[in-house]
């Protein structure tokens, strides 16, 4: 498995380029296969795509989409990844997808993390497409470097939601616990698209293309992880 590269000089053609590739993957699933999942990430870099994307003439009700991670607190918090793909893929043509979030009742992630686990099992074993980001920590998803919990969320198995509880930093700021995809489920996808944006995040991600260190640059498990599945990467200044 390699990284493939797609590098723009401005990030509406980086836009336009993503909504089109994840368009044709999700038509393409739901031609083969009848339906299309769709794992989701938070951050800011996405949200040009999934505000376009909500407009693409899609069969939407044959789509699932869900998070790759989320903060633990409400929707109602201005931080909530669910509020924020609520508010700007779940709209227009895509408000008829099914959405699949990670924030239960419960009070902790450790408490919530049953009934998110419960949640995920409802998608197949592997997705259609996922939608990663990264942080200029290297972390994607919510695995970050050295949190608590890390490395049984890196490992193998069927597990496919983990907690995290990341050391706090400018990246964080207060959202330490968190729950997120397990790599394995992440590694599983047909199509993973790694999203990132400015010069900072390419020296990033270029850093961590070369590393094998997983606990310290996590996003590099998502890079050099041995599957059969190339991993692309948009990338704009
Ligand atoms: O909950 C989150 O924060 C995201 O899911 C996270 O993994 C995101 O993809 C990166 O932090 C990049 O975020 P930006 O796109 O805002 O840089």
């Amino acid at each position: 498995m390699a990284a493939v590269e797609y590098c723009f000089n401005e990030r509406q053609s980086l836009v336009t380029a993503v909504v089109h590739h994840i368009s044709e993957l999700l038509n393409e699933a739901i031609i083969e296969r009848g339906s299309a999942s769709f794992l989701v990430s938070g951050g800011s870099s996405p949200q040009a795509v999934y505000e376009a994307l909500a407009e693409r003439q899609l069969d939407w009700s044959k789509v699932v989409v869900a998070l790759v991670d989320e903060r633990w607190v409400t929707q109602e918090h201005a931080a909530s990844n669910e509020a924020f793909i609520r508010r700007s893929l779940l709209q227009s043509c895509a408000a008829a997808a099914r959405f699949i979030g990670m924030k239960t009742a419960a009070h902790s992630a450790e408490a919530g993390l049953q009934d998110c686990e419960t949640w995920f099992a409802a998608l197949p074993p592997k997705a259609d497409v996922c939608l990663l980001g990264m942080g200029s920590d290297g972390h994607t998803a919510s695995l970050f470097p050295y949190g608590a919990g890390l490395a049984h969320a890196m490992s193998s198995g069927d597990a496919r939601c983990a907690v995290i509880h990341a050391q706090q930093s400018e990246v964080t700021g207060a959202h330490t616990e968190r729950m997120s995809l397990t790599l394995p489920y992440l590694l599983a996808a047909r199509q993973r698209i790694l999203l990132i944006t400015g010069s900072e995040k390419y020296a990033v991600y270029c850093a961590a293309k070369a590393s094998s260190d997983f606990m310290s640059t996590p996003v590099s498990a998502v890079l050099n992880t041995d599957v059969d599945v190339d991993v692309d990467v948009y990338w704009a200044p």
